[in-house]
């Protein structure tokens, strides 16, 4: 790779998958020195990438347009007539009369319905990508070519249709929360219920604990406005979550023994994956079911979308115990706060949650590893912080440092790793440095862990919570499954849900953000 020449690039021809040029350029470019990272980083990236990788022609003349036809397949979202063709349609249920815009314009009386209806067309589209780059070595370019050819990638807009694919008399809709729990899932929840009830559905119900709700054992919770009035006044979910559960054929037995039709899965990448499973297993019976997923995770790290549900409150959340923190270590003689959040294997809480405080001069996340000892570890320049400030504080994700923890190969019930408790370490790893120094620091440790995902939805995701449920609604109704709702760049967008779980979405080391947050700390590379 070092001795590359850009021609030579073969690139994916993917949105976030694609390499950064900027860091193949970096590592690509003769005679500079190879840095075995980057090389690694880019090789791996290529690598993630290796079932959908198609090499471009950059000669052709018709790349771009054949690669903008491409992204629009791989982008299309999978509609009930694909598979039953003669799937009647009905007018839409969901009535948006008397909703008609009044301005100036419409002195002249409301326009027709044929003339504005207010629902969305299905060729209507969404901008993924919003920046042209002007050269691959801007920050955090994402080219397709060598050239950073401005290429324009559309994704399908949310929201109600006009013709609707089920009449709400035969709809037995249920919804289910997998996973971890993550603020504003009973928001959700309460959005889907109204709006179901808008389009008229009469049979809704919960399945209690995610996916294990589809073992006999666990009667459904029959669910109506009334019942989730209120809901989202509290965190949690009202229908419980779990991991682990059935397989996706006892799953859809019990789906059919119970007579489903609309399932509304609520979860992250694991609960995607099952979601996408289901509606597959759905398709191969000929079973006219929509499966439409809402993404669930505090740790932000499904792709393709603006942030994630929950997310934000979460940061807000962990401001209260990084506050704490710098209280007690600004408070005592030589004192050190360290906290611990959420974030498996993406550390986009610790990073905001850092970027949001102002108080962290330390921030580990996963993707960025670190030295604890040694010249350039995180110890030295605690001792400096210490010297020269008197107090610092520490911002740990839980995935970040795994490897000076012992491993342990345990899974939980979903098959997800059990992570070593690397707070705990870097807390006695501090205190044990200090000692042998001789020198003093009072170092404290706070585990907020699951306050910040407890918690009831802050304004900003009860609103995002509240447009994801109504749309994953008009999704199921308009006859789409398999797919997930999302925001992206401000809008509302519909999702094949292979795309979006492909891998975990994490924090590129090279991005803006990332640099902030290092500007914000003002910390050094760590190794
Ligand atoms: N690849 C998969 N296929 C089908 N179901 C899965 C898959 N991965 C996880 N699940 C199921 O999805 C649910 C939630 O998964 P988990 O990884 O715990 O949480 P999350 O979806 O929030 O990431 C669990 O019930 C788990 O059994
Ligand atoms: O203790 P639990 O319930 O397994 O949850 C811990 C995990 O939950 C998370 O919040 C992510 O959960 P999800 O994958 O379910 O969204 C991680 O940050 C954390 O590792
Ligand atoms: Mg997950």
């Amino acid at each position: 790779m070092g001795s590359l020449s850009l021609a030579k690039l073969v690139l994916v021809p993917s949105d976030r998958r694609t390499c950064s040029l900027h860091a193949l350029i970096r590592s690509a470019s003769p005679g500079s020195m190879i840095n075995k990272k980057k090389r690694i980083k880019v090789v791996g990236c290529c690598l993630e990438n290796k079932n959908k990788k198609t090499s471009i022609d950059f000669s052709d003349p018709d790349w771009k347009t054949k690669y903008e036809e491409d992204f629009e397949k791989r982008f299309n979202i999978p509609h009930l007539t694909d598979f039953f063709p003669d799937s009647p349609a009905y007018p839409s249920t969901f009535c948006l009369r008397m909703r008609t815009p009044v301005s100036e314009e419409f002195a002249q009386g409301y326009p027709s319905d044929e003339e504005w209806h207010g629902y969305i067309n299905n060729n209507d589209r969404v901008l993924l990508k919003v920046i042209r780059f002007s050269s691959p070595t801007s920050a955090g370019a994402e080219c397709i070519d060598p050239d950073c050819t401005w290429v324009e990638q559309w994704i399908h807009r949310a929201g109600p249709r006009e013709k609707i694919y089920f009449k709400p008399e035969d709809v037995k809709a249920a919804i289910i929360t997998c996973g971890g729990l993550c603020p504003g899932l009973n928001d959700v929840i309460r959005q889907i219920v109204i709006t179901l009830e808008i389009y008229g559905v009469k049979k809704i119900v919960g399945i209690p604990f995610g996916y294990r709700g589809f073992g006999n054992e666990l009667a459904e919770i029959p669910l109506s406005r009334k019942v989730v009035q209120n809901v989202h006044l509290s965190g949690g979910s009202l229908l419980g979550v779990s991991r682990g559960g059935p397989n996706i054929s006892d799953i859809v037995d019990s789906m059919q023994q119970r007579g489903i039709n609309m399932l509304f899965v609520l979860g992250g990448n694991g609960t995607h994956a099952g979601a996408d499973a289901i509606h597959n297993e759905c398709r191969k019976r000929g079973l006219k079911v929509a499966v439409v997923g809402v993404p669930k995770t505090i740790d932000n790290d499904i792709l393709l979308m603006d942030k994630t549900f929950g997310f934000d409150t979460a940061v807000e959340e962990a401001q209260r115990a990084i506050n704490s923190a710098y209280i007690e270590a600004h408070s005592a003689y030589r004192g050190v706060g360290v906290v611990k959040l959420m974030g498996r294997s993406s550390g986009f809480i610790a990073m905001q949650a850092a970027l949001a405080s102002g108080q962290i001069d330390i921030c580990l996340i996963p993707e960025v590893p670190f030295e604890l000892h040694g010249p350039h570890g995180v110890l030295k320049h605690l001792k400096y912080l210490l010297e020269t400030k008197g107090s610092a504080v520490i911002c740990v994700a839980e995935g970040a440092g795994q490897n000076f923890l012992e491993k342990t190969n345990a899974k939980d019930a979903s098959g997800n790793t059990v992570l070593g408790d690397i707070g705990v370490h870097i807390q006695q790893e501090i205190k044990k440095y200090f000692k042998e120094l001789g020198d003093p620091a009072d170092v404290k440790y706070i585990d907020p862990t699951y306050m910040i995902r407890a918690c009831r939805a802050n304004a900003s995701d009860g609103i995002l919570c509240t447009v994801l449920g109504q749309n994953a609604v008009h999704g199921a109704f308009a006859g789409y499954s398999g797919i997930t709702v999302g925001i992206c760049n401000t809008h509302y967008v519909y999702l094949p849900i292979p795309e979006v779980i492909s891998y975990p979405r994490t924090v590129d080391p090279n991005s803006r953000m990332w640099h902030r947050c290092l500007t914000s700390t003002g910390q050094p590379d760590f190794i």
